[in-house]
């Protein structure tokens, strides 16, 4: 087991306890052919959402600082290396998670057999929607450090000083999927557990990229589903993440989230898995029988094209050639592949809201409510979201868009 002892930090001048600003007085631009290859790559990652991306430019506007953010509601603190703007945005007193977290004990982390070390477990049987736990991170750090003089390592180290011995002990505990060849223990852990998050970044020519990586003790234990059971959900203004069931999980069962967006073929998942953290993937849904897989393929590709090929609810309202059920049915037909590849993950709630619109809109109550309560029951999380569909439940003429297909036709609305 590596010592949790973390190795000297970069230079830095101490303005104040709690805030160190990073010195830039020996970075230099980094070689053409890499920032060449690094824009290529950034504006080309949909993820970032960077399609200007300019690395000499971002290299020379950045200025850090090393910066712990203390809450109000917990003992909790995050070391956080940010972009001075990105720093400043932060409000001083930040607000308790907006959900709050669920009562009683409802995992727990033990060995998951054949996932190489531990995994999440569900500690009472948890409904869809339902909260698993929400948390803190306890580091934050740049997606790209745009300061060219320490290694990335030398910052997260420098993080991890400013942490208790305990919390560093539990980082220095978390998994490991790169080899000593490839980078330090350090950055091994970073590359190997932390999670995209996005910070607000400020106005300016060339902005810091809003993703960040960020690192949760608990939740890093997670293992990848190819169908996962859970989600993460990131909330900028609380700086929390919270853990969602997608699917009742029952006592006992592991929790599994994705790594990877789920929705290519089983061998290009597996190939990215074992290039992007370095495992064969043990998951349910890769250890079906082979006869299984083709279909599966063809499934999840069609979830890829889904919503381009379908026409808008207006369209579908205004043109009478079009079958009543046509768009409902093309609905209903995703619904059933997501539940079959276990990829709620994928706009589910989206698919469940389409169907209930479009229920309304042929005046169907009991469809109507049937479907609108499925959507509520997936988003629990969201009082004000269901309050209001709960709303059109009990009274659906006043669902705003009631009747409007046969509107459409010529018929009366009610
Ligand atoms: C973020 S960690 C997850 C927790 C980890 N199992 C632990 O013990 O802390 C990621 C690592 O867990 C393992 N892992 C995650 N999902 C897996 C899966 N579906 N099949 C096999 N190994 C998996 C891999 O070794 C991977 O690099």
């Amino acid at each position: 087991m590596p010592t949790a002892t973390a190795p000297s930090s970069p230079e830095l001048t101490n303005v104040s306890a709690s805030t160190s600003y990073l010195r830039r007085d020996r970075c230099r631009p980094p070689p053409l052919h890499f920032c060449a290859q690094m824009n290529a790559n950034i504006r080309s990652n949909p993820s970032l959402d960077s399609p200007y991306f300019d690395l000499a430019g971002h290299i020379g506007s950045r200025a850090y600082c090393l910066h712990n953010i203390v809450y109000g509601d917990t003992a909790d603190e995050t070391a956080t290396l940010l972009d001075v703007g990105v720093k400043d945005l932060l409000p001083i007193l930040i607000p308790p998670p907006p959900v709050p977290a669920p009562k009683g004990v409802t995992f727990s982390i033990r060995k998951s057999e054949g996932k190489n070390g531990l995994g999440m477990f569900a500690a009472q049987n948890i409904p869809v929607g339902g909260l698993i736990t929400v948390e803190r991170p306890i580091l934050v750090a740049p997606y790209i450090i745009g300061l060219q003089t320490h290694s990335e390592s030398d910052f997260y180290t420098a993080l991890l000083q400013r942490l208790p011995a305990d919390t560093v002990a539990r980082f220095m505990e978390l998994a490991n999927c790169k080899p000593a060849s490839e980078c330090d223990i350090v950055e091994g852990i970073m590359r190997t557990n932390a999670i995209a998050i996005t910070l607000d970044v400020p106005d300016v020519p060339h902005p810091e990229l809003s993703t960040h990586r960020a690192i949760f003790l608990d939740i890093s234990r997670c293992n990848h589903s190819c169908g996962p059971n859970a989600r993460w959900q990131w909330d900028a203004a609380s700086f929390s993440l919270s853990l969602v069931a997608l699917r009742p999980i029952e006592a006992g069962q592991e929790i599994t989230v994705a790594y990877i967006t789920p929705t290519c073929s089983r061998s290009e998942r597996r190939t990215k898995l074992k290039t992007m953290y370095n495992f064969s993937c043990r998951c349910d849904f890769c250890a079906r029988p082979s006869s299984l897989t083709s279909k599966s393929d063809v499934s999840r590709s069609e979830l890829q094209t889904f919503w381009a090929a379908l026409p808008s609810f207006e369209e579908w309202c205004l043109n009478p050639n079009m079958g009543d059920y046509a768009l409902i049915d093309a609905h209903i037909r995703a619904v059933s592949v997501i539940e079959s590849e276990g990829l709620e993950m994928l706009e589910y709630g989206k698919h469940l809201d389409a169907i209930a619109m479009g229920y309304g809109a042929l005046r169907d109550v009991e469809q109507f409510r049937q479907w609108a309560w499925r959507a509520r029951d997936f988003r629990p999380m969201d009082p004000e979201a269901s309050r209001v569909l709960e709303g059109w439940i009990l009274d659906p003429e006043t669902f705003p868009v009631w009747g409007w297909r046969n509107l459409a036709k010529g018929s009366p609305k009610n």
